[in-house]
Order: C-alpha cells, then structure tokens, then sequence
C-alpha cells in the first residue's frame, strides 16, 4: 500500500496545455489560482447553464420552486462543501494534515468538491434516465450487441461495423464501438463534454473529481469483483480514453480506480437528492407533508424514541407542528428535514471517509461513502423508496417520461439520415457545408452545433495515421458520437420543441 501523500493528487496540469512546474515548488497561493480558475470555467461553461431546463424529476416542469438539475446541482455543492469541510476539520483536530500532504490544499480540497458537485449532472440527457434509456435501445438495436458477436451471427445494422471473417483486429474496434455506442450515460458524457466538446482544458483532478465510475463504456464482458460498484456503470467512452489514460498517469490512479474526492460528491448528490425529491412531491401536491410523514413511518418500520428516524423526521414533524401559527409548515419542515438529516449525515459521511482513508486514498473502496449498515444509511433508503414507490411511478411522471423517451428516439430517427451517408459524402458536407446530392442531410447537418462539429472534424483529423481499414470505422463512431453530442446536449424543452418542428405536428 502507497503511502498516503495527496499532495500527488492536486496535478495542476492541464490536458491541452504545455507541462506545468512540480506542486512542490508553487507556494500554496500559486495553487489556490489555479484552481479559482477551474471555478470560473466551469461556473462560466454553457454546460452548467444546460442545467437549468433539464429533468430532476419532474420533466418539462414550469413551476420554479420545483427543482431542475441546476438548483439540484446547487444543493449538491453546499452538501459537498460541507462533507469536505469537516472532514478537514476533523484530519486537522487530529493533526494529521500536514502528514497527509494537505496541509497547502485545504482550500483546493474543498473548491475540487464543490465544483464536482456542481458540474456531476452536466453530462444528463434531456428527460433524464429515460433520455439514456431512449439512446441506448435506439443505438442497441442497429448495434445488435444483444447478439453472440462472431460473422455468423451478426444482425448488425451498421455495414462498417458489421463482423467479417477473416478480420480479427478490425472486428475487435468493431465490438468496442458497438458497445460503446449502446451505453450512452451521463458521466460518460460529462467526462466528454469537459474533455472534447467544451474543452474547458481543467486541471487533471477537477476532472478526476467527476470521473464516478470507472468503466470504458465499450466493456463487453464481466468486470472484476473488487471493482464491482465502481464499475457499476460506464464512467468514459472510448473516444476519451486516451486523456483518462494520462490523467491516470498525472494523478497516479491505477485502472479501474476511483479518484478520492469522488466519494464526497456521489455522499453529497446521495443526501441532497432523496429529501429534494420529496419536497418537490409536496410541491407538486402529490401528497401532503402529514401523508408524507406516514409514508416514511411506514417504511421505517416501529420507530423507536432515540433511533435516527425519531432524531430526524419526528424531530422535523414535532417542530413544525408546534410552529403551525407562526412558520409557514411545509417549508419549516424540509428546512428543519434538511437540517437535521445533515447534522447527522455529513459527520458521519466525514467519519466514514476518515475511516476507510488507506482505500478511499488508492481509490478501491468499493462502495459508496454511505452505503454501510448505519442508520443513516436506512435513514436515506427510507427517503428513496418512498419516492421510488411513491413519486417516479405517478401518472403524470410517468406519461412525461413516455413523451421524453419518444421525443428522444423520434429525434434519433429524423436525424439517421446523416448516419447512413458514406464516408466520402459525409465528408464533403462537412467540408464545403453542403451536399448537392443530400438536400435533406444537408439541411439536417446545418442544426447541429457548431461545437459540436468542430470536435467531430477535430476526432477525424487525427485518424490519418491509423491503417486504412480502421479509418472509415472510426470515422463512424465519430460521428455516431457527434449526433449523441448533439441529441444529449439539448434540454427537455428544446428537444421537445425540436421534435414537433420537425416531424411537422405543430
Ligand atoms: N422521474 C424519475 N423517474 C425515475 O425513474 C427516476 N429514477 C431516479 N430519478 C431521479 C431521482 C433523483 O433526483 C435523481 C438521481 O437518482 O434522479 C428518477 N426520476
Ligand atoms: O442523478 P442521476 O440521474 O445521474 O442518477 P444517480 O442516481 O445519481 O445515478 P448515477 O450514479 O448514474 O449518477
Ligand atoms: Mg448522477
């Protein structure tokens, strides 16, 4: 086991800069602005600004007190701030800061948090899961990867990316993008976006920070056990792969593991969201405090005087009745939920940090900060079933979230066309911006953005070195990907409003 210095963790490299001075010799101050700017690219990015018109829960909401993904993401980084805060006050109460490399980065520490938390949704599709849901079935049935993937077999869709006998190499690439094709996912995409489509050119771990998991989206077969939550889902596409690859090698993280501040962001999203969901409910009258107070009840199982669920919501539930006369109730009650839920969640999140440091140091712990036999622990699944029961499957959700699923998909097929060009075609009309022969394409082409076109050019500039085989399919991918950037990158309303222009059904 390495010993702990996270001074090896704060790289203030940059990907698409020149080679930086070691940290070593930089006075802390010189580090504090390099990481006030990653505040202000990321604060400044369009991508956070995305996050106001995107699905919490509620999807196309129009009520401003429900929460998008931008006040959601707010809330995240107030939690993050101060689960990092007491963890740093408590390594300091113990006076192990400076033996743990930290005693120059208390303030990078705490900012590389907030801003994970910050940006840990930018990455979401419109309508949220549903959103990915509706990308990846769309992309998985030309893909065909349900299928034992050999030349016998193959349905797939794609002829570039269909399996020839006789073509080991070339059907490997083939099977990594296919697969990577179907798992659209929301860190992946965030990973993408800070990275390729914004470059936002952040410090190696800031974008450490938000690399959740730790799986190549193009992953076919099992993972290891002992990276099995940490793999859970796909955390960066391929197409990224070679900056993951040299921020691992920047910030000393082996394959498969996770950066250490991640786990404070995934306890902060973890607390933020399960009490938000519920106050949304609320908001929306989907149920009132007092059944709301019973759901919970329910759940909790007999609540004992003392347990956690008595400290928690009987205290909140107490508190606001006794002020029904001059508080308002629903709002004393989440604020006092609120309250109370971070009194003793974020210690523990701290503790639990603090205790587990060896692992969470080399990035294999292989959980969630809060996911243990606590009562805290139960305290939030609590929170969660009754939104999952009670919450996500109400009609009108749910009918939203079909309506999302094929606006997604409807959008997918209108813009297919650019997909079936042949590369030759495809490539004059990025070049010359129209095709004499695709009049529809042509039209198609000129809504994409334009950020995300010059990511795509970029990606096919720097295939001219590969063997010429593997050209054209890579050039697929790339431009797979580019309608994914584009689709992705929308919020609800303007992929909504997309939709009906162009199937003409306004
Ligand atoms: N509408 C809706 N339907 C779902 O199936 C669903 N599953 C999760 N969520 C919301 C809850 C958290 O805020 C956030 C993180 O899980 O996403 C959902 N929202
Ligand atoms: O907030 P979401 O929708 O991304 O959902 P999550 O529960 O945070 O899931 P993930 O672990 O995929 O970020
Ligand atoms: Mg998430």
């Amino acid at each position: 086991m390495s010993e702990i210095d996270f001074s090896k963790k704060f790289s203030i490299e940059r990907p698409f800069s020149p080679p930086r001075r070691d940290l070593a010799e930089l006075d802390a101050y010189d580090i504090v602005r390099q990481f006030e700017s990653d505040r202000g690219r990321i604060i400044n990015s369009a991508a956070i600004r995305r996050l106001q018109q995107k699905t919490q829960v509620f999807p196309l909401e129009k009520n401003a007190a429900v929460r998008s993904r931008l006040t959601h993401s707010l809330e995240v980084q107030q939690v993050g701030r101060h689960i990092a805060k007491e963890i740093l006050h408590k390594l300091g109460k113990q006076g192990r800061l400076e033996a743990l490399g930290l005693s120059a980065l208390v303030a990078p520490f705490e900012s590389v948090v907030e801003m994970a938390c910050l940006m840990h949704d930018i990455g979401n599709p419109p309508f949220g899961h549903f959103g990915e849901s509706a990308i990846n079935d769309w992309f998985g049935r030309r893909m065909a990867i349900a299928d034992a993937l050999t030349p016998e077999q193959d349905s797939c869709r794609v002829p570039l990316l269909t399996l020839r006998t006789g073509e080991a190499a070339l059907n490997a690439l083939r099977c990594r993008i296919r697969h990577d094709l179907s798992h659209f996912e929301g860190n992946a995409q965030a990973i993408r976006l800070v990275f390729s489509l914004l470059r936002l050119n952040l410090t190696h771990t800031q974008v450490a920070c938000i690399l959740k998991y730790t799986r190549p989206a193009y992953w076919a077969g099992p993972v290891p056990p002992a990276y099995s939550y940490l793999m859970k889902k796909p955390g960066y596409y391929l197409a990224e792969e070679p900056l993951i690859t040299q921020l691992r090698d920047k910030l000393q993280l082996g394959e498969f593991q996770r950066f250490p501040l991640t786990y404070i962001m995934e306890a902060a999203d973890d607390i933020s969201y399960c009490i938000a969901d519920l106050e949304d409910a609320v908001e929306k009258k989907i149920f009132t405090v007092e059944q709301l107070y019973h759901h919970l009840q329910q759940e909790w199982g007999s609540a004992q005087a003392g347990d956690l669920f008595d400290l928690v919501v009987g205290t909140a539930y107490k508190k606001m009745t006794a002020a029904q006369n001059y508080r308002h109730p629903i709002d004393y009650f989440f604020m006092e939920l609120r309250v109370q839920t971070v009194k003793r969640l974020v210690p523990h999140a701290a503790q639990r940090f603090i205790d587990n440091l060896p692992q969470i140091y080399e990035g294999t712990l292989n959980q969630a900060l809060l996911e243990d036999q606590s009562q805290a622990n139960r305290l939030l699944e609590i929170f969660k079933n009754v939104a999952f029961r009670r919450v996500f499957n109400h009609h009108e959700v749910e009918e939203l979230e079909l309506q999302g699923y094929r606006v997604i998909s409807g959008l997918l097929d209108i813009y297919s066309p650019l997909l079936e060009m042949p590369v030759e075609d495809f490539r004059q009309l990025n070049e010359q911006d129209t095709h004499r022969r695709y009049p529809i394409e042509t039209r198609l082409f000129h809504k994409l953005s334009g950020k995300y076109r010059l990511a795509y050019t970029q990606a096919v500039s720097e295939l001219a070195g590969l063997p010429a085989a593997e050209q054209p399919v890579w050039e697929y991918y790339f431009r797979a990907r580019l309608i994914q950037d584009y689709i992705s990158g929308m919020t609800d309303l303007h992929a909504y409003d997309e939709y009906r222009r162009l199937a003409a059904a306004e």
